[in-house]
């Protein structure tokens, strides 16, 4: 559909190919080759004589609007081996004990002598952990002396901690999202028939077109070294997680989304505030989202949860806080500053956005967008005087290529200033949900409450849905995007973002005994995120959270634990023991 970028990577007769087409806001959908590119779409491929050229322009010509299920990646079914692999035991007897997780490569002394050096005060939190899991978050024998070295960074302590090194199974070839396409599968698929078939000589005019763009020339082969970090990033996706955190490339997306030419800024539809869609001269993409609120200004009391301002810092300090909790389920986001003038007000092809333009009575460039909400010039967004702050989150793969599945949240709020949602009612609830599908079967009900965990820790009160990659099935990872509305307020906590926990009591060990390792003051949750947000590069300007909404952080963290005690305290089966087979590898 119109402002939704497609992009499509392949590899024909040994070569890598790559086409993408930027379909600008408000231009219609690709049709015949020709229109596409007077549509202002940018295609690469790269030789003009490669038969890649032939197969991608057979394919716009014959179906217009859906081409990449030839292309990357088949909609397979969910393979039965991850069931295998994974280990999806629960403390409840319904659940088979026979599947472990593997053994741990990674099982390092060095690591457990770290969380040893970690000390708790306070009473005993951790009655229901194993002897092995209270040595392994330091809170076994308070006695012990803390060995804690000086000077050290907290973030790497944590990192290095064998709780963010769990073992996971290797992935197999289905478990990743993507994969680039080989000459077999082309084979297999009779593509190289109609490659043939289909192949168009004149080609020159896409090649000419591309550059004129703007768009870098493209020598990416099937050499992963020579892939840019986006399509690293989306090849890197898996069903476990969105990325893996020591993945080398992480480092290197998020500088490029700081650092690359903005090549086009578009709005981006869907959702209801203002943001906006980046393309970059390598052909990735990057949902921008404008400051909207001073770093310590705190939303209005007044306003309701969907009422309140998308901000751009909450977007970036929510991917470092998923993080931080071992989730990896939000695209890395960046902070930047950028020039609204030259960068986006010169650039934009999308004149519903260029006609809101204006110069403010202080002499500063302003635009506001056409949207639902704060759309309007009463509520600009404005450079000082053409210095804007921005986040950059990574895009996704297009849904085309990899469509998403989006779930109504069971405790979605009812976004009304009158009514009650059904879980606000019910003190039984999650009994309901409990035995309705997917929260019946497998991680999904944890997996929600996770979720659940890290919105109260940013009191993010706007989560109605969420979103799932389909080809993984219900047994994979849930994405939290749209964070925008996190870190609004630091006085207040809001408990019934809880509900999911507090209404269901169950919760996943290894996401408990993480949380547990962030209070300990050896870590503590607030200054880890300090130190994780100044790795942004708007850190610079400003802290990207004030040290209010840290300590809130810390607040909050104490209440999830108090909350998840008192479940223990009248319930049995509390914890969802995902890391069942753990203590006998490591041991
Ligand atoms: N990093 C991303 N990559 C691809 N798509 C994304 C990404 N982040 C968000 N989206 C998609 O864009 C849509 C709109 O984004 P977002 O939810 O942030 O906007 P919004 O205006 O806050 O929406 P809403 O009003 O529904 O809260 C989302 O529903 C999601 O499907
Ligand atoms: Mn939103």
């Amino acid at each position: 559909s119109a402002g939704r970028a497609s992009q499509s990577v392949w590899i024909l007769n040994g070569s890598l190919c790559c086409c993408i087409s930027f379909l600008q806001h408000g231009e219609t959908e690709p049709g015949p080759i020709h229109s596409l590119h007077l549509s202002g779409s940018g295609v690469f491929v790269p030789h003009s004589s490669s038969p890649c050229w032939h197969f991608f322009a057979s394919l716009f010509s014959r179906q217009p609007a859906s081409f990449p299920p030839l292309l990357l990646h088949p909609f397979q079914k969910l393979h039965t081996r991850r069931h295998q692999s994974v280990s999806h035991s629960s403390s409840s007897s319904d659940a088979s004990s026979s599947h472990k997780l593997p053994t741990s490569p990674q099982s390092d002394e060095r690591h457990k002598l770290n969380a040893n050096a970690l000390h708790h005060k306070g009473k005993d939190l951790f009655s229901w952990a194993t002897e092995r899991e209270k040595k392994l978050i330091g809170a076994g024998d308070s006695k012990k002396v803390i060995q804690k070295v000086k000077g050290r960074s907290k973030l790497e302590a944590l990192f290095n901690h064998p709780l963010y090194n769990l073992p996971h199974p290797d992935p197999q070839e289905d478990d990743w999202l993507l994969r680039v396409k080989t000459d077999e599968d082309a084979r297999d698929t009779g593509s190289e028939e109609e490659v043939r078939e289909n192949a168009i000589n004149d080609d020159s005019q896409w090649h000419s077109a591309s550059e004129e763009e703007g768009y870098d020339k493209v020598t990416w082969t099937s050499d992963v070294e020579t892939h840019p970090p986006w399509l690293r990033f989306h090849l890197g996706i898996s069903c476990w997680e969105l990325y893996n955190r020591k993945d080398h490339n992480l480092a290197q997306l998020t500088h490029y989304l700081a650092t690359q030419r903005i090549l086009g800024a578009v709005q981006k539809t869907g959702g209801t505030q203002l943001k906006l869609l980046i393309s970059f001269p390598n052909y990735g993409q990057a949902l921008l989202k404008p400051i909207r609120q001073s770093r310590d200004a705190e939303t209005d009391v007044n306003l309701f949860y969907f009422s309140d301002f998308e901000r751009h810092n909450a977007e970036i300090a929510a991917f470092h806080l998923d993080r931080l909790l071992g989730f990896n389920r939000i695209p890395p986001v960046v902070g930047r500053l950028i020039n609204v003038t030259t960068e986006i007000r010169e650039i934009t092809t999308d004149h519903r956005l260029s006609r809101t333009f204006f110069t403010s009575p202080a002499g500063n460039v302003c635009f506001y967008g056409q949207c639902e909400y704060y759309c309007a010039a009463e509520h600009p967004v404005c450079g000082q005087p053409h210095v804007l702050e921005v986040s950059l989150a990574a895009m996704l793969p297009d849904l085309t290529l990899a469509p998403r599945r989006s779930w109504r949240s069971p405790w979605r709020r009812s976004y009304s200033r009158t009514k009650l949602a059904p879980w606000e009612k019910d003190l039984t609830y999650c009994d309901t949900v409990k035995q309705t599908p997917p929260y019946n079967h497998g991680t999904r009900l944890v997996d929600l409450i996770d979720m659940a965990v890290l919105d109260f820790l940013m009191s993010n009160m706007d989560r109605h849905h969420y979103e799932t990659f389909e080809k993984f099935g219900n047994e994979t990872f849930l994405l939290h995007l749209d964070n925008g509305r996190a870190f609004g307020r630091h006085s207040q906590d809001e408990p019934s973002i809880l509900a999911p926990l507090q209404q269901c009591c169950r919760i996943r060990r290894s996401t408990l005994l993480r949380l547990h390792l962030l209070s300990l003051p050896s870590f503590r949750l607030s200054d880890i995120m300090r130190e994780s947000l100044a790795q942004d590069p708007l850190a610079v300007v400003a802290p990207l959270l004030s040290e209010p909404h840290l300590s809130a952080l810390d607040r909050r963290l104490g209440t999830v634990l108090q909350v998840v005690q008192t479940c223990q305290e009248q319930n049995s089966d509390v914890i969802y023991n995902d890391l069942e087979g753990y203590n006998d590898t490591t041991a």
